[in-house]
């Protein structure tokens, strides 16, 4: 288990991070989320050992980074935003170099190159040039090198900008892979990415933490009112009568007329007070009135909304 405990960071006479405090489970995937100069890096770099706290510290299985950074760091694979490969080396050399810096017995490298690049699925390209792979296998080779020495810890800075949507999904399948046996830490912009990989989200700032919960819950407890929207095979020259009727089911708070998406239909957006389920209200108002129900979906809270409203305030 990690736990950051008061953890305050002070950059001349600004606070970047505000006594933070927060754990994660071994096995978990944790999205940090926060908008630019929150106080995510400050955190990572916290974490992997790159910069001291002013004051507050940091534990893995109660090693304490303060008192035992070697032990500390050896259960941490980092991979920053900018994978720090050498573009002049093969796979197997560069993997070879961090393999000497992390000191794994010499008697050992070869059996742990080809652990970590079957795991991240290079080890057809172990004898290629580093510059002339692909992005999204130069994030596999990154990867790689966060996987040496087999850390329990893997934290990885936005592990998928500027990948294209295939890659993207490979190395978000790869992710979750590699979380089945590792705690994992992924600091994004890409809000849906949290939804896809994450099992909790961590939201921080100006140096604070502001929430930490499962996407479920945030959006359960985050949600004033349910939306449901609906396609009528109406036109929306009849918007007022269909309004009128939708007002009259219970639990309705407000309906928007979204306007026509198809050739003689009606799109509403139906805003619903808390803990009341009315779809088949609905449906059977459309039965009674005559309007021929196309769609009707349940719209649920994006992490998008999740983000703005949490920061926000
Ligand atoms: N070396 C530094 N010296 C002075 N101020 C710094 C330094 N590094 C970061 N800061 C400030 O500390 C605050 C937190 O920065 P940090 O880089 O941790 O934010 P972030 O959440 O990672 O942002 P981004 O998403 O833009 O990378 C910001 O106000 C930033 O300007």
């Amino acid at each position: 288990m990690i736990e950051v405990l008061n953890l305050t960071k002070t950059y001349g006479s600004h606070k970047a991070l505000d006594n933070i405090s927060f754990k994660i489970n071994k096995g978990e995937i944790v999205g940090f989320l926060g908008p630019n100069g929150a106080g995510k890096s400050t955190t990572m770099n916290i974490i992997t050992g790159f910069l001291s706290s002013t004051e507050g510290t940091v534990k893995l299985d109660d090693i304490d980074i303060l008192e035992n950074p070697i032990e500390f760091k050896k259960k941490i694979g980092y991979l920053p935003e900018i994978p720090p490969l050498y573009m002049d080396m093969t796979v197997k050399e560069y993997l070879t170099f961090v393999c000497k810096l992390k000191k794994i017995n010499k008697d050992k490298i070869k059996q742990e190159i080809n652990r970590v690049t079957e795991l991240t699925k290079i080890k057809h390209v172990t004898e290629r040039l580093i510059n002339n792979l692909s992005k999204g296998y130069k994030q596999r080779v990154g990867l790689s090198q966060a996987l040496i020495g087999d850390p329990d810890v893997l934290i990885l800075d936005e592990p998928t900008v500027g990948l294209d949507p295939k890659q993207i999904i490979e190395i978000r399948t790869l992710i979750k892979d590699l979380s089945k046996q590792r705690t994992v830490i992924l600091s994004t912009h890409i809000l849906s990415e949290v939804n896809v990989v994450c099992d909790r989200v961590l939201i921080i700032n100006k140096g604070r933490i502001l929430t930490s919960d499962t996407v479920e819950n945030l959006t359960r407890t985050l949600s004033e009112s349910n939306r449901i929207s609906i396609r009528l095979n109406v036109p929306a020259t009849n918007k007022e009568n269909i309004i009128s009727d939708i007002m009259k089911i219970p639990g309705v708070k407000e309906v928007l007329c979204l306007g026509q998406f198809e050739k003689n239909t009606s799109d509403y957006l139906i805003y619903v007070k808390e803990n009341n389920d009315i779809r088949l209200n609905i449906f059977n108002m459309c039965k009674n009135s005559n309007y021929p129900l196309l769609i009707l979906k349940p719209i649920d809270l994006t992490m998008e909304d999740i983000f703005l409203k949490v920061t926000e305030g």
